[in-house]
Order: structure tokens, then C-alpha cells, then sequence
């Protein structure tokens, strides 16, 4: 009885803070708003500006009502906000002026030239990470001749008619939940029951409604305006929610729920520490749950802890007892990592992963890594490497293989059927015949001042003859890992420069800019290029031959006249919606290009697209390709474009 007494008194008085909220935000908005005008047009002749007539939420009381208008006042021009008591009523409102803007203001602002938006990537994503049934926006909305009824109906909805998140409402929502919990000390359990009370009957949104949405998990992915509020206090200066109210509401202490939501969010392709991973998305999968089924164990847990070494700290993981763990994490077969230490494998997952402590990180790769560690055996590791060479390094493959036994032609081992090399997310043993092992020390030499360097150009770095670029976990002789190995036995004169061949990994890329060029824009040097020098990488979204929005791309290009597709394998890697300058690379039809791709560069066990100088290129040179003839069949012909000057 005392419970549901106080689970209303909490119902009322959010209900009452959050009309409350969103009237403050409304008042600083429209000020805000006018303020930033005045700042860009100081020499504007009116006085203020509001150019937004806010849509108001919904919620349980009536919108209130404006209040009288003053002769010569028009109500399109006024923006009102008020206050509730506490009983709801409405209180006094606030006028705030409004002015309307004079369209000559905007010519201060000379158009750009037409340039088609990208959103800005680094890494390729996979098609399969994007929405491909709801239009996100009409492309050309000026130009009446794109078909956008064709265009649309490659969609199966419009975003703009779909539920979407209003970035107003989430503030408004924010400021209410962290005053229930500063100022009314609502628990987190509390504010979970009231809060999904009020999403029953309002626009609130639930605080938490899977791994990865609810409004709290939305707000802490974005960064907040910092409202002056009723009291004057900015938001920057209010105590905010804990950190771990975002993470696992409502739950905050509860190690399993933290432990299960970030499983899904580690890519399951061990290669690649990204989280959530937009390129290896599985299409069995959802989410970037693992791939696979987890292998019988080969190592029990105290076995593990006794191989395991000193723990590395207080909040080690080797700290905790077996035997103390959760009952249900205990049933999760025991794991393995990497052939390198377990605490640093789990130290480098911790700084990754949003798990704080080392002891959830270890909960966590007991459950995500359920592989069995097996040492090397040097011995046999040089045998394996001499009979590896004979496999085709043109057919590697990034699905991971996965099947009991030994690759051969016995399992249905999918590297085996490609000729392909094993790679680290394959789950076939380490000790695997057909697994890439990465290069050795012959790789390093001196050069003339006696420094050693590795895996330069032209030297017999394995992974450099595999066109791969060297791996941090197997080309430890190389110093892949940028540790700064010294050589003092060989008697340099300090330390060895790091890996030569790591390029697209480090990013150590030639500098370009875009600009205007005879076919539209295109890419010129900014400073010397050497040939041979990396110029990027060729970036977009991997597209299967049967994806959906292949259609409307289609459209896109035709219309625009402009094609972003290069072809790798069976997928096309477009740069229309996503990608990076290396997508302004115009052909050097009809003349000789300068620059080449290279699509079997393996980095990591996947094919990436490198771009690469083939001839030395003076600073403001432009970058050419030579995008064959099977692309000038396939897509628009070439067309005349009328050069152009400016930048
Ligand atoms: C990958 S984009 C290159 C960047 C493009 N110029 C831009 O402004 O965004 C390829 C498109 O550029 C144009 N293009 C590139 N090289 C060309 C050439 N040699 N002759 C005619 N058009 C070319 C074609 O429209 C082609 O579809």
C-alpha cells in the first residue's frame, strides 16, 4: 500500500517536472536561438530572431493557451512559454520577441559548387549495417527532373514519416530524469517504474529498451547543448545522472547485465577490435554477436589461472577465486585467449570495451573468446611456414572458416576449398597447417647508417611477398607493434624504425586536396609523391550483387552522372553515400594515370582496396586512375564536362 503511494507521488511530481522542464528549455531555446542570430548578422537591422515555432510535445496537460495578443502584434511572430504549478495549473507566461528574417540577409553566403554529400568514413561498412527499406531523404529536391516517385519507390518508407528522435525532446527528457534522481532522489529502480509510467501516456521515451536504445543509452552518445535552465545554472554546472545509469539501467551493479550487452557489441572476427563493427557483420547474425558456436573447453578454469602467471595489478582478474563467481557465468565453458599473456590480452579489451574493470573484462572474454590457448612450438612453427608458401595468396577470404577437425578436403573447410591461409578469426587451431603465420626477423636489415629498419619495399618481408600488410599479434620480429625494439647485438645506433608495411593500418598516407578538375571535382597532390607512396584507401559500402538499394544507387548515379562503384571480387565497394577523398579520383582517360589500386592488399585478413602512386607526381599534380573499359560499358558514358575554375 505504502509502495503504491509512493510509486503515484512519483508519477505526479515527474509528470509535473517534466511539463516544467520542457517549458524552461522552450524560453532558453528561442533565446538561444536569437542570441547565435545577432552573433552571425551583428549589423542586422532588426532586433531578434526565432526562426523555430516549436512543435510541443504531447503530454498530460493541455498545451497552454496563448496569452492575448496586443494590437499590432501578429501571433506568428510570438513565442510563448509558461510554467505549471503544482497542482497543473498553468502559471504566467513569458513573451519572447520573435523577427522575422529578411531573405536578402542570406546572400552574404555565395553557393558552393555542386558537390554530392558523403558521409565521411575510414573504414568500409557493410550494406548490410544500412537501413535499405526507408528513404532517408529526396536527393535533387530542387531538380525537377530527378524521377523521385522511381526513386522512392525502391524504398519501402520515408524517414521523415517513420518514428524518429527529436533532439529537442531528449534534452527536455534528460534534465527531468536527472532531477528525479539529484533533486528527488529517485532511485534507479524508482525512476524505471515512473518513467515507462509516463512513456504509457506521453512522448517520454523508455530509459532503457535494449543494449543499445532507451533515452539514456541515446543521450550518452551525444553531446548536450548546455542549457541555462529556470534557476540560471547551466547544464555543465548540474550534477549529472552516474555514468553507469547509461549502461546498465537499471541494473547499474549487476556485472552479468553489463557482461551481456557488451558480447553483442564486440566484432566477432578476432582480427578486428572494433566495437561495433560495421564491416563484418554476418548476415546469420543481427548484431555482432559471435559467429560461431562455442568449442568444448580444452583448459578448465583453474587449470587457466594456474598457467596465468602474476596477477597484474589489485583488480586483476587472477585475484578472484573460481569458485566465488556467479553460478550462470560459471556454466560458460572456460575459455582461451592468445598466445600472448591473458592479463594483457584482457587490459586491452578493458581500454576498448566500455567495461571499466579488468574482472568484467575477464567475465567478458569468457564468454566471447571461447578458444583454447595452445603454445608454440618454434620448431614446428618454422616447418609449418616453408610448407605454407605453396597455397595461392590470390584467393584469401575474410569469412572465418568454422568446423570440427583439421582444415582439409575432409571438413568443409572454406579456406581449404578458396586456397586461402587461415586467419586469426578462423576457428581452427593455432596450430592450424594452413594458418598465416606473418613475417620473421629476415625481414630486417640495416640500411646505410646502420639502423634497421623492416619490411620496407622491396625487401623479403613474407607478408610484403603475400601483398599483406604485417599483423601486431604474428609479426612481432618486425616491430609491428611500434614498440621500439632496439637491435643493440647488431650494434645500430639506437632504436630500429618501426614496420615498413603497415600503411593502411597507421594511416600514413600522401597528402591530396579536391578541387575543381576537368570531369567535375577531383584529387591533386599537395606535395611530392613518389611512386610507390600509399595514397589512401579506396573507402564505401561493401554491396553484394543482390542488395536491395542497388536500385535506387542506381538512380542516384545515373542522374547525377556520377559513379563511385569499384568493383573487389563478387562485391562493388561504393562510395556514393560513404566514403573519403580517395572517391574524387577522376580516370586518366585519355591520358596515362599516375596512380593504381590494388585489391588484394590484405590487412588483417581482409582485402582492402589500396591506392598507390605508379610514377612520381609533382605537388599539384592531379591523381589519375585508369578506371578501365568495363566500367564505361557498365555506367554512363564518359560525358563532356565544361572546365571549370575556382576551388
Ligand atoms: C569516382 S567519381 C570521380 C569524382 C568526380 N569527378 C566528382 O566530381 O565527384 C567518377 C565520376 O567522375 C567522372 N569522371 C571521372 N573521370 C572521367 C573522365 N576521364 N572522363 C569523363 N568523366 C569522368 C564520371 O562522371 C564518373 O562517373
Amino acid at each position: 500500500m505504502e509502495d503504491l503511494q509512493k510509486s503515484d507521488r512519483d508519477f505526479k511530481t515527474a509528470k509535473l517536472l517534466y511539463a516544467n522542464v520542457q517549458a524552461e528549455y522552450l524560453s532558453w531555446k528561442a533565446k538561444d536561438i536569437a542570441e547565435t542570430w545577432s552573433r552571425v548578422f551583428p549589423e542586422s537591422t532588426t532586433n531578434i530572431v526565432a526562426l523555430e515555432r516549436f512543435r510541443l510535445p504531447a503530454n498530460t496537460y493541455d498545451p497552454a493557451p496563448n496569452p492575448p495578443i496586443k494590437p499590432g502584434e501578429s501571433e506568428d511572430k510570438c513565442l510563448f512559454s509558461w510554467t505549471y504549478d503544482e497542482d497543473g495549473n498553468i502559471g504566467p507566461g513569458e513573451r519572447i520577441p520573435l523577427v522575422v528574417v529578411k531573405p536578402t540577409e542570406f546572400a552574404t553566403f555565395p553557393p558552393h559548387p555542386p558537390y554530392q554529400f558523403v558521409t565521411p568514413a575510414s573504414r568500409n561498412m557493410n550494406a548490410r549495417m544500412i537501413d535499405i527499406k526507408t528513404a532517408p531523404f529526396i536527393p535533387f529536391p530542387a531538380d525537377p527532373e530527378f524521377p523521385r516517385e522511381q526513386y522512392l519507390s525502391s524504398f519501402e518508407d520515408v524517414q521523415w514519416r517513420s518514428d524518429q528522435r527529436d533532439a529537442d525532446e531528449e534534452v527536455i527528457q534528460y534534465e527531468t530524469v536527472r532531477r528525479l534522481h539529484v533533486e528527488h532522489g529517485l532511485s534507479a529502480e524508482d525512476l524505471n517504474i515512473v518513467i515507462q509510467n509516463l512513456a504509457a501516456t506521453t512522448f517520454f521515451r523508455e530509459l532503457r529498451l535494449s543494449n543499445a536504445s532507451g533515452l539514456l543509452w541515446d543521450v550518452s552518445q551525444r553531446d548536450l547543448p548546455d542549457v541555462i535552465w529556470g534557476d540560471g545554472v547551466p547544464s555543465s554546472r548540474k550534477t549529472p545522472l552516474p555514468p553507469h545509469f547509461a549502461q546498465a539501467f537499471p541494473t547499474p551493479n549487476d556485472v552479468f547485465a553489463h557482461v551481456n550487452k557488451g558480447r553483442t557489441t564486440f566484432c566477432f572476427n578476432l582480427s578486428c577490435l572494433h566495437h561495433y563493427c560495421h564491416v563484418h557483420v554476418s548476415p546469420e547474425w543481427d548484431m555482432h554477436t559471435p559467429a560461431v558456436s562455442p568449442k568444448d573447453p580444452h583448459l578448465t578454469s583453474e587449470q587457466f589461472f594456474e598457467q596465468s602467471g602474476d596477477p597484474c595489478g589489485e583488480d586483476c582478474f587472477l585475484l578472484i577465486n573460481p569458485d566465488d563467481m556467479e553460478d550462470d557465468a560459471d556454466d560458460i565453458c572456460f575459455l582461451v585467449i592468445w598466445p600472448s599473456s591473458a592479463s594483457s590480452d584482457a587490459d586491452r579489451y578493458s581500454s576498448i570495451g566500455d567495461s571499466s574493470s579488468m574482472t568484467e573484462t575477464f567475465c567478458h572474454l569468457k564468454i566471447t573468446i571461447p578458444l583454447v590457448l595452445v603454445k608454440r612450438n618454434a620448431e614446428k612453427t618454422r616447418r609449418r611456414r616453408k610448407r605454407r608458401t605453396r597455397i595461392s595468396p590470390f584467393d584469401l577470404i575474410v569469412t572465418p572458416c568454422d568446423h570440427p577437425g583439421p582444415c582439409t578436403s575432409r571438413v568443409n573447410c572454406e579456406c581449404f576449398r578458396a586456397k586461402s591461409f587461415c586467419e586469426q578469426n578462423c576457428r581452427c587451431s593455432p596450430t592450424c597447417e594452413r594458418r598465416w603465420m606473418g613475417c620473421n626477423a629476415t625481414c630486417s636489415k640495416p640500411n646505410w647508417r646502420g639502423r634497421y629498419t623492416h619490411c620496407q619495399s622491396g625487401s623479403k618481408c613474407a607478408c610484403r611477398v603475400m601483398n599483406r600488410e604485417c599483423e601486431v599479434d604474428l609479426c612481432t620480429s618486425c616491430d609491428a607493434r611500434d614498440e621500439h625494439v632496439h637491435y643493440p647485438e647488431a650494434g645500430g645506433p639506437g632504436p630500429a624504425a618501426p614496420c615498413q608495411n603497415m600503411d593502411l593500418q597507421r594511416g600514413e598516407f600522401k597528402c591530396f586536396e579536391i578541387r575543381r578538375s576537368q570531369y567535375g571535382l577531383g584529387a591533386f597532390a599537395s606535395e611530392n609523391i613518389r611512386a610507390g607512396d600509399v595514397i589512401g584507401e579506396y573507402i564505401g559500402e561493401l554491396v553484394g550483387e543482390h542488395d536491395a538499394n542497388i536500385n535506387a544507387a542506381e538512380i542516384l548515379h545515373k542522374h547525377a552522372k556520377l559513379n563511385y562503384e569499384y568493383g573487389i571480387g563478387f562485391s562493388i565497394c561504393d562510395a556514393q553515400w560513404l566514403g573519403n577523398p580517395t572517391r574524387f579520383l577522376n580516370d586518366a582517360m585519355p591520358g596515362v594515370p599516375n596512380c593504381q589500386t590494388d585489391g588484394e592488399h590484405t590487412v588483417n585478413g581482409e582485402k582492402r582496396l589500396l591506392i598507390y602512386a605508379t610514377k612520381n607526381i609533382k605537388k599539384g599534380g592531379e591523381l589519375t586512375l585508369a578506371y578501365g573499359e568495363a566500367y564505361w560499358e557498365a555506367h554512363n558514358a564518359p560525358v563532356t564536362w565544361k572546365k571549370t575554375t575556382g576551388h
